[in-house]
C-alpha cells in the first residue's frame, strides 16, 4: 500500500501529466489560447508543488512548456509575453533549439535582426544537424540578409521591377541613414541630414506599425463610399491597439508621436531608439497605456495613404502608420520621396541633401499653386511654414501674379503664360531657387509648352530652355515622375545622346530612389 505522500505525489504527477498531455494536443490543434491557459496551469503546478527543481526529467518539461507557451502567445501576438517564455526557458537550457529558433523568428518578426541572429547561430551552433536543420539554416541565411541590408541599406529591386512588379516582393529589412531628430524651424520635430546625401540615396526602411486595406468604391453613391472608409479606418484602429498592447516597444516608440499640438515643447528622442539593434536598455519602457484620445489624435495626425512604387493603385487604397517617418515634416520644396512596398516604407532624397538639412516630404502634390496648397495645408490641420510657401506669400499682393494665375485657371495660351510668368520675375529680380517654386507651382503650364513642338516653335526663343527650368525646379521640388516624362519626351525628339541619358538617369534616381541596377532604371525611365 502507498505512503499519504507518496500518494499526493503521484496524483499530482498524474494531474501534471494529464495537463501536458492536453497542452500538447492544443497547442497541435492551434488553439492557442486554451492551450496558452493549460500550458500555464501545468507551469504553475510545477512551480508551486514540486520542490525537486533540481529533478532533471521535471526540468526538460518545464523548459518545453515554457518553449510550447512561448510559441502559443507568438501565434496571439502577445509578443513580449512570448519573449519572457522563452528567456524563462533558456534559463533551464540555454541551448534549447526549439526555444532558440522561437525566440529568433519572434525577434525577426521585430525587426531585431542583429539579435535573432544571435539565436539563430546560438542553435546552430549546438545542434548542427537535427531535424529542424533545413529550418534553421533557412532562418539563419534570412536573418545575416536582413541584418546585412539593415547596416548597408544596399537593396535591389531590379528583379522585381523587371518583372514588371510581378512576383515576390524585394526582401526589406528596416534601414535608417545618415539622419538625427531635432528640433525644426518648420514646426516641433524634425529629421535632420548628419552629412551630405546624393539623390536617390535611401533615408529611410520602416515597417508599419499596422496597416489597412481595402477597395473603396468609386462614389456616384457617396455614403457608401464614406461608410467602407470609416470601416477601414475603424480596422485599422483597432489593429494598431492590438500591436501597441502586445508589445511595448512598438507602445513606447508611437508614445513619442506628435498629437499636432504644442509641438514646441515636445521631447526630442534620440534617433538611436528606433534602430532595429537598439537594446531594450536604450527605452524607459512604462506600462501606462495610451489613452484612447490621445491614440486617435496620434493616428489622425501621422498615418499615411499608401503610395504605390508603380504609381498604379486603381481603386485599392492602404492606410498605415509608419513611426520614424512621422517625424518628416511637410515643405513645398521637398527633398525627399516615399513609396510603399508591402507593409514598409521608403524614403530616399529626391535631391542631393546636405549636412544639416532638414528631410521633408510633400504630404501632397507641391505643383500646385499656392491657394490650391494652403487648402491642402488647411485639411492636414496646419498652415504651411516652409520656405517656398514664405516666399510666393510675400508675391500674392502683386497685381501680375494675380493676372498670371488667372490666365492659369481660364487656360490661356501657355506659352503667353510662361514668357509673362518668366518676365515679371525678372523685374521682381526673382534669382536661384526661387525661381524653381514660381516654375513648380505653374509646372502644368511649362510641361504643355515643352511637349508642344508646335508651341515652343512660336514660342521657344522667349522662354528658358527646358534643361534650365527643369533644373531649377528639380533644385527646388525635388525629382518628380511628371518632370521626368517631359525630359524623356524631349530627348525621344532630339534622338538622345549619352549625356541626355546620363541625364535622365539622375533625374530617375531622384524619382525612384537608388534601388536599382541601370537596365531596370532604363526600363522605368524608357
Ligand atoms: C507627421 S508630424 C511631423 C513631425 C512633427 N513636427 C513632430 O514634432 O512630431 C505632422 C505635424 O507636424 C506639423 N507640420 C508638419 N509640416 C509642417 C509645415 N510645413 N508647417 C507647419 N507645421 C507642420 C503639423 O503640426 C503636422 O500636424
Amino acid at each position: 500500500m502507498k505512503e499519504p505522500e507518496q500518494e499526493t505525489k503521484t496524483t499530482e504527477e498524474e494531474k501534471m501529466q494529464h495537463l501536458r498531455l492536453k497542452a500538447n494536443e492544443l497547442l497541435l490543434r492551434e488553439e492557442w489560447e486554451q492551450s496558452i491557459q493549460t500550458y500555464s496551469q501545468f507551469i504553475s503546478l510545477c512551480q508551486t508543488h514540486i520542490s525537486s527543481r533540481s529533478d532533471p526529467k521535471l526540468q526538460k518539461s518545464l523548459c518545453l512548456a515554457f518553449s510550447n507557451r512561448a510559441e502559443a502567445r507568438s501565434k496571439t501576438r502577445d509578443l513580449d509575453q512570448a519573449l519572457r517564455d522563452c528567456d524563462e526557458a533558456l534559463q533551464i537550457d540555454n541551448a534549447h533549439i526549439k526555444t532558440l529558433i522561437c525566440k529568433g523568428k519572434i525577434l525577426l518578426n521585430l525587426d531585431r535582426y542583429a539579435m535573432a541572429l544571435n539565436c539563430f547561430k546560438t542553435a546552430n551552433l549546438n545542434h548542427p544537424s537535427t531535424q529542424d536543420s533545413e529550418t534553421l539554416n533557412g532562418y539563419l541565411e534570412k536573418t545575416k540578409k536582413l541584418e546585412f541590408l539593415s547596416r548597408s541599406g544596399a537593396f535591389d529591386f531590379s528583379n522585381w521591377i523587371l518583372n514588371g512588379f510581378k512576383g515576390k516582393l524585394p526582401e526589406l529589412a528596416e534601414y535608417i541613414g545618415a539622419l538625427e531628430i531635432k528640433k525644426s524651424e518648420i514646426s516641433g520635430r524634425g529629421l535632420f541630414a548628419t552629412k551630405n546625401i546624393d539623390a536617390g540615396s535611401l533615408l529611410i526602411v520602416n515597417k508599419a506599425i499596422a496597416t489597412e486595406r481595402g477597395i473603396l468604391p468609386e462614389s456616384n453613391t457617396q455614403d457608401l463610399g464614406e461608410n467602407a472608409q470609416m470601416v477601414m479606418w475603424k480596422n485599422f484602429v483597432d489593429k494598431v491597439i492590438l500591436s501597441t498592447s502586445n508589445c511595448k516597444r512598438t507602445q513606447f516608440l508611437i508614445s513619442k508621436l506628435s498629437v499636432g499640438e504644442n509641438e514646441e515643447s515636445l521631447e526630442i528622442p534620440d534617433i538611436r531608439i528606433f534602430k532595429p539593434e537598439s537594446s531594450d536598455q536604450d527605452c524607459s519602457y512604462s506600462n501606462q497605456v495610451i489613452d484612447m484620445g490621445v491614440m486617435l489624435s496620434i493616428l489622425d495626425v501621422n498615418s499615411l495613404v499608401e503610395e504605390t512604387f508603380s504609381g498604379k493603385k486603381g481603386d485599392h487604397h492602404g492606410v498605415g502608420i509608419w513611426v520614424l517617418p512621422s517625424f518628416i515634416n511637410h515643405s513645398c520644396n521637398p527633398n525627399s520621396k516615399r513609396y510603399h512596398i508591402g507593409d514598409h516604407v521608403i524614403v530616399h532624397a529626391s535631391r542631393d541633401i546636405k549636412e544639416g538639412e532638414e528631410i521633408t516630404l510633400g504630404y501632397f502634390d507641391v505643383f500646385l499653386l499656392l491657394k490650391n496648397r494652403n487648402e491642402m495645408t488647411k485639411n492636414w490641420g496646419f498652415d504651411c511654414q516652409c520656405k517656398r510657401c514664405k516666399f510666393e506669400n510675400g508675391l500674392c499682393s502683386k497685381q501680375e501674379m494675380g493676372e498670371i494665375e488667372m490666365g492659369y485657371e481660364r487656360g490661356d495660351d501657355v506659352g503667353n503664360m510662361v514668357y509673362k510668368l518668366e518676365e515679371s520675375m525678372r523685374r521682381w529680380m526673382v534669382r536661384g531657387k526661387t525661381k524653381g517654386y514660381l516654375r513648380a507651382s505653374f509646372w502644368k503650364v511649362y510641361s504643355q509648352l515643352f511637349v508642344s513642338e508646335k508651341m515652343m516653335v512660336k514660342w521657344g526663343r522667349r522662354v528658358p530652355a527646358m534643361e534650365v527650368v527643369v533644373e531649377s525646379v528639380v533644385e527646388a521640388v525635388g525629382g518628380d515622375e511628371r518632370v521626368l516624362r517631359v525630359v524623356v519626351e524631349g530627348m525621344k525628339r532630339n534622338g538622345g545622346g549619352v549625356v541626355e541619358m546620363e541625364k535622365a538617369m539622375k533625374l530617375g534616381r531622384g524619382v525612384y530612389g537608388k534601388v536599382m541596377k541601370k537596365q531596370a532604371m532604363r526600363s522605368l525611365i524608357c
